[in-house]
């Protein structure tokens, strides 16, 4: 093998990076402050976090909807702060696909062809083309109003992608859709994401979305960047209270050493005399676990906690509203929180 040939564990060029990034709407705390990110080429990259933390105005920052106070937009290392959309090198797909109704989607998916004043035969022919690599090669006279959601998600791809961008930006796209739905063509972003190498920078309010999805997930809170990682280390390793409460499925405990994150499928019942006392407050049952609610004396207060039980064990050992338990974990499930 030659030695030049880059090895799997080879850190991946950077197709975008953010330089103390900010955006001030008015007076006061920016929309975003100041952040700095480097977002791997090839990668499938979620920008997640609670309604108004700042990731659409970032994204909109990152595509030239949306001018920037202060800092840098660099792709592939070309300072792009100042350049107008067209000529970025992104293409940004929208949540609601932004279609137009009375074009055919062949002509929608090869509109941008024709402002740039290419001729007739030669941009059919190139939309024809993606619209089969997405599977709607059949469809492409339909109008968006004879398509499935699905579909128009389809010929919305096609659409941002006919301008060869290097980076294909993502705003809350499957929001539109069904749940149903929406689960499908999450796996299908995923699978052409990988078939096409692109770099996909996807914003999105769910945790599920973003985990189901990213290479890298960025967490945001308040205009600033609260952890980057894949999801597993996110999920396993929140770096901050916050974090641990946005991702759901942790219980936060105050203990002598600080606050300390458990997963509720690692909290335990324990044997009588041990952990701490904690009466029983809802039973849910999910299909394959039941989620018990308890509340605990915790710190200088009382704290609700949840544990996942598998279905089997549940039906082994029932637990009823207003029993009194004791509560456990194994120590290296205690994750210590940033304070
Ligand atoms: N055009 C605007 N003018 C003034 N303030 C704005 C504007 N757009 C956004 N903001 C404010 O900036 C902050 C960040 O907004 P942004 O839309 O980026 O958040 P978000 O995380 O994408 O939220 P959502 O998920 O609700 O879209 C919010 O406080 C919002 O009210």
């Amino acid at each position: 093998m030659p030695s030049a040939a880059p090895s799997s564990s080879a850190p991946r060029p950077v197709a975008v990076e953010l330089v103390a990034l900010t955006k001030r709407y008015a007076q006061g705390q920016p929309a975003v402050d100041s952040i700095d990110l480097r977002i791997a080429s090839g990668s499938y990259c979620c920008l997640l976090g609670p309604s108004g933390c700042g990731k659409s105005t970032t994204l909109r920052m990152i595509a030239g909807h949306e001018t920037v106070s202060s800092g840098d937009v660099l792709l592939e290392d070309r300072n792009i702060t100042d350049l107008p959309a067209a000529a970025r090198g992104t293409a940004m797909m929208f949540q609601s696909f932004a279609l137009f109704p009375h074009l055919s989607a062949l002509d929608n998916v090869a509109f941008s062809l024709k402002m740039k004043g290419m001729a007739r035969a030669e941009r059919h022919a190139k939309a024809q083309d993606l619209l089969e690599r997405v599977a709607m090669g059949h469809l492409a006279q339909r109008k968006p109003g004879e398509l499935s959601g699905g579909q128009q998600q389809r010929v919305a791809l096609a659409r941002a992608l006919i301008t060869q961008p290097k980076v294909l930006l993502l705003d809350e796209p499957l929001s539109a859709l069904d749940p149903f739905l929406r689960v499908q063509m999450r796996a299908e972003l995923r699978r052409w994401q990988k078939e096409l190498g692109l770099t996909f920078i996807h914003v999105t309010h769910s945790q599920e979305e973003a985990m189901a999805l990213a290479d890298t997930m960025v967490v945001m809170n308040q205009g600033l960047i609260e952890q980057v990682g894949p999801p597993h280390e996110v999920y396993n390793k929140p770096a901050t209270e916050f974090i641990a409460r946005f991702m759901g499925g942790h219980n936060v405990l105050d203990t002598p050493a600080g606050k300390i994150a458990v997963r509720n499928d690692h909290m335990r019942i324990a044997t009588a005399g041990e952990g701490l006392a904690a009466t029983v407050t809802d039973v849910e049952y999910q299909g394959t676990y039941v989620l018990l609610g308890l509340d605990t004396a915790n710190g200088s207060g009382r704290t609700g906690v949840s544990l996942m039980l598998p279905e089997a064990a549940f039906a082994d050992r029932p637990y009823t509203l207003g029993e009194d338990v004791r509560l456990s974990w194994a120590a290296q499930h205690a994750h210590a929180l940033a304070a």
